[in-house]
């Protein structure tokens, strides 16, 4: 398998705290790995220092192979795609000229992963359900070719179905051979369509290993989510 993204020994955070300590993370092409975790857990904070958003306290990134350095938007235009918290569409623009945004990017790609954006494409991505303008904020992310997504929370606030309908969108993408790495809080929903699994609890990993073994310790894992709240709040 080709690694695309990894991390050894990631501490990173905010000024002198450190969020995440010792983060031990890869991600190869074709499969879906998810990062789990309670609040507060530290997973927004490694998908930053993953994708370049956040400067790194210590540790190694490697991207495509060798030491990430360039930013964000140097690494989108090697492949990376990066969906962050919430819902990032452009309210007053229509569902074509968001998906029209990236340069080098083709609508028409975008279009082929959710085909019920094409009765959209006239109308203002404000007007679209919840679930429509994830699935939108998803498809601009796709517009370029992309060799690894990364999503957080890209169910949040959706109905069931609408989440079950993500989910399989990114798992046939792995299947084309994109690699994944997603945070998501409905568990056992996303163990159904990954391939490996992290715990985060407290800034470290606290679980690594295939779907299939976190099912088998899921009674551990939800102690790690009970117990998993800082003490400081
Ligand atoms: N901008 C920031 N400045 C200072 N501390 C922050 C900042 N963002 C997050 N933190 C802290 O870093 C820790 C990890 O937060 P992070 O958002 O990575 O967790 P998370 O696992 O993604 O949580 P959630 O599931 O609630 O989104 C938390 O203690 C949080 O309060």
């Amino acid at each position: 398998m080709t690694e695309l993204l990894a991390c050894r020994d990631l501490t990173a955070g905010y000024g002198d705290a450190h969020a995440i300590r010792n983060v031990n993370i890869e991600v190869a092409a074709g499969e879906v790995v998810a990062l789990l975790g309670p609040n507060g857990a530290g997973k927004t904070t490694t998908l930053l220092s993953l994708t370049g958003v956040l400067p790194i306290a210590s540790g190694e990134v490697a991207w495509l192979g060798a030491p990430a350095s360039g930013s964000l938007h140097q690494r989108a235009r090697q492949g990376l795609a990066y969906v962050s918290e919430g819902r990032s569409v452009f309210q007053r623009l229509t569902v074509r000229q968001n998906l029209a945004i990236a340069r080098d990017g083709d609508a028409e790609r975008a279009i082929e992963v959710f085909p019920e954006l094409r009765k959209l494409l006239g109308r203002r991505a404000g007007l679209l359900s919840g679930g429509e303008q994830q699935m939108l904020t998803l498809a601009r992310a796709l517009t370029r070719p992309t060799r690894l997504l990364v999503a957080d929370e890209l169910s949040l606030g959706l109905a069931p179905r609408t989440v079950g309908r993500l989910l399989q969108t990114v798992r046939q993408m792995a299947d084309g051979g994109m690699g994944v790495l997603l945070v998501e809080q409905h568990v056992n929903r996303v163990l159904d369509i990954a391939d490996r699994v992290y715990v985060l609890r407290q800034g470290t990993i606290q679980f690594a290993g295939t779907a299939k073994e976190a099912r088998g310790r899921m009674h551990e894992i939800r102690g790690m989510y009970l117990s998993g709240a800082p003490s400081n709040g």
